[in-house]
């Protein structure tokens, strides 16, 4: 057995020699294009070539790794060469441990400084002020929908959307002992609470259900008291010390949460992009009906539509309509053109890279 695994570990060990010193070389390119751009003061992440690469090693990956794992690997070693450059801070619905962590080192890598905020709203006060470079902030749920309160701060903010991250979402029933003995309360984000409600009412219909600021805050509070149970992701879990009573108790198997990468940073196209736009209409007959006309004019998709009230006491609503292409491709820049003339109120949150 050993004779035989000797020769093989030896092929490994020099295989990763070479790897090394690939990565080195590598290294060394990022720090001459961090050069080029400190010289033209050019911003370090650039997310549409971030993207390409990653598709690129999807599309080239001759296997037997799995796609969705080289471009972890590669997505890490793009983030070990851009802090090479300069290490970016994120600012992201904390405490560390939520889904908004995961999203954050997905769109990111590891090799980043995070700024965990206590609400949406510090998220997108600490990316305008510029204590963070990038924001990560939840936009919709793909069992509960839109995120309200982002979208109500996507009116004002000076922020633009520079990516979208999307992730599984897998809640798992924890507590300090592993069960459910002597439990009263269970504690979750409000969303988390909803995303689990037939299988809470199934299985757990007489504890009070208490919705808190964020599902690693409910990890939080389990960890100090045995009568409560938190819904919260594993790696919520695994860092806060419980034990899981029942993993994947999401309502739907395949519940997704969609983030947007809010900053400073117009993306370049990447050839897979997405626009994101928020509009009003006039309060006249068929406006509604007349404002998306361009779209289908110019055959530019709409991927999502959703209203929000304008909350000043009208019956008035504000449109945030995401539609694939990039604001500088001609097709939809001709849409948005025309777009903006039939609305009162017309915003574009931002063109960036489809999320993998
Ligand atoms: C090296 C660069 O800087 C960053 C790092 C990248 C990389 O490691 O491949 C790609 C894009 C940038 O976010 C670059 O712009 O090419």
């Amino acid at each position: 057995m050993t004779d035989k695994l000797k020769p093989l570990r030896e092929r490994i060990d020099s295989i990763d020699a070479q790897i090394l010193d690939l990565l080195s070389q590598r290294g060394r390119v990022a720090q001459e294009v961090g050069h080029v751009k400190a010289e033209t003061n050019a911003p370090v992440f650039r997310p549409e070539r971030e993207a390409q690469i990653l598709r690129r090693v999807a599309e080239r990956n001759p296997g037997p790794l799995k796609d969705r794992d080289v471009q972890t690997i590669f997505r890490d070693i793009m983030s070990a060469c851009r802090a090479l450059e300069k290490r970016v801070t994120v600012a992201y619905l904390g405490p560390s441990g939520t889904f908004s962590e995961q999203a954050v080192f997905q769109q990111f890598g590891t090799a980043i400084e995070t700024l965990p905020c206590v609400s949406i709203d510090e998220v997108f006060r600490a990316t305008e002020a510029g204590t963070a470079d990038f924001g990560v902030v939840p936009v919709e749920n793909s069992s509960e929908g839109a995120i309200n309160r982002t979208l109500d701060l996507m009116l004002g903010t000076t922020t633009i959307i520079s990516g979208e991250v999307s992730i599984p979402v897998h809640h798992s029933l924890m507590t300090k002992t592993g069960s459910m003995d002597g439990v009263k309360v269970v504690a979750a984000h409000s969303q988390a609470l909803a995303q689990c409600q037939v299988w809470l009412n199934l299985h757990h219909p007489n504890v009070e259900r208490r919705a808190v600021a964020s599902n690693a805050e409910a990890a939080v509070m389990a960890s100090q008291d045995p009568t409560i149970a938190a819904i919260a992701s594993e790696m919520a879990g695994e860092q806060y010390g419980l034990g899981v009573v029942q993993a994947h108790i999401q309502d739907d198997p395949h519940n997704r949460t969609r983030f947007a990468v809010i900053g400073h940073l117009h993306t370049n196209p990447s050839g897979k992009d997405h626009t994101s736009i928020v509009l009003a209409v006039p309060n006249k007959a068929g406006a509604v009906y007349n404002l998306l006309a361009p779209l289908a004019k110019h055959g530019v998709s709409m991927t999502r539509f959703e209203s929000r009230p304008a909350r000043i006491g009208t019956w008035e609503y504000y449109f945030y309509v995401d539609i694939q292409g990039h604001v500088m491709d001609e097709a939809v820049a001709r849409a948005l053109d025309e777009l903006k003339d039939n609305a009162a109120f017309f915003k574009v949150l931002g063109s960036y890279p489809q999320s993998l």
